[in-house]
């Protein structure tokens, strides 16, 4: 087992020059800057060496996509580089988040795991091959502002209520989206609570936004809201409220 767990934390390190035996997240230290910066990185801003040569990048636009999608990844995504009055480019406000369907060669979730479900593992929102068929999103986050906003396309795979997106769906894509926020802003984390209202149903097929922010933290505790609503913001689809606890990397590797 300790030569399962060794493999494990030199996935780790490969994926960052940082001591793995150092990473448990509780404080803010030096070393909690490292391990969130590496998970941000390896949750797809670079995509690091152990794994495929050219993964493919599930944010970026495909021929699935709405005219509304694309309307609002561009409005998005024009802000993620802006040019100065020199005439300079520079980083923008907000940044796209690429995503991949798998985080690591081993991945984490216990090393009690068969090689073969480690090495077979996929995210469960980029799962399906199909374009369009089930989860279509891209996120972009803006630190300045502590936000996140994730643009989702629901596909025909989705239905709960006939015509209509399963609650379930939705429930994953906002765990997703603030999950995603949660170790963007605190590192490694595990959700402890979402408590979601379902206001209005979303139909299958449309395109809706998802708003995450930082609530506040509290030592161990990330507390995030996160709205869904149509693109215009006229209709409100779910309220939520998450809680994210800081985890010591020890915890998903070991499954514990
Ligand atoms: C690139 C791709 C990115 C994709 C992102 C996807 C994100 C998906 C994220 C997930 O879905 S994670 C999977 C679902 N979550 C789990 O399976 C978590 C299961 N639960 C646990 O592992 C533990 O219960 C947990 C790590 C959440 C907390 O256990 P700990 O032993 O580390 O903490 P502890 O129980 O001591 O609680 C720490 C604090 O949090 C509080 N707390 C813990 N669980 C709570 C809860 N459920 N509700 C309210 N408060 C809670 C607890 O009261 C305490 O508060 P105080 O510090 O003020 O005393």
């Amino acid at each position: 087992m300790a030569r399962s767990l060794g493999r494990v934390f030199n996935g780790f390190q490969r994926l960052g020059s940082l001591s793995p035996m150092k990473a448990h997240l509780s404080q803010p230290s030096a070393t909690s800057v490292a391990v969130r910066s590496t998970l941000v990185r390896s949750m797809g801003l670079a995509l690091p060496s152990p794994f495929f040569s050219k993964p493919r990048d599930f944010s970026l636009p495909n021929s699935s996509w709405s005219s509304e999608m694309k309307r609002l990844y561009e409005h998005y995504n024009s802000q993620c580089e802006v040019e100065t009055e020199a005439g300079e480019k520079q980083e923008g406000p907000w940044r796209r988040l690429p995503s991949y369907n798998r985080l690591l060669k081993y991945a984490t979730g216990g090393v009690y795991l068969s090689k073969i479900i480690q090495s077979q593992a996929r995210l469960f929102t980029r799962n399906i091959k199909e374009t369009g068929a089930a989860f279509e999103y891209v996120l972009f986050v803006n630190s300045e502002e502590k936000k996140c906003v994730c643009i989702f396309q629901a596909g025909h795979l989705l239905e709960g209520p006939p015509g209509h997106v399963h609650g379930g769906a939705i429930a994953t894509m906002i765990d997703t989206v603030t999950g995603t926020h949660a170790t963007i802003l605190s590192g490694p984390v595990m959700t402890a609570n979402l408590n979601i209202s379902y206001r209005s149903p979303i139909p299958l097929g449309s395109t809706v936004l998802l708003e995450s922010t930082l609530d506040r933290k509290e030592g161990r505790k990330t507390f995030i809201t996160c709205k869904v609503t149509s693109t215009d913001g006229s209709k409100v689809h779910t309220e939520t409220t998450a809680l994210f606890v800081s985890i010591n990397i020890g915890h998903l590797l070991l499954g514990g």
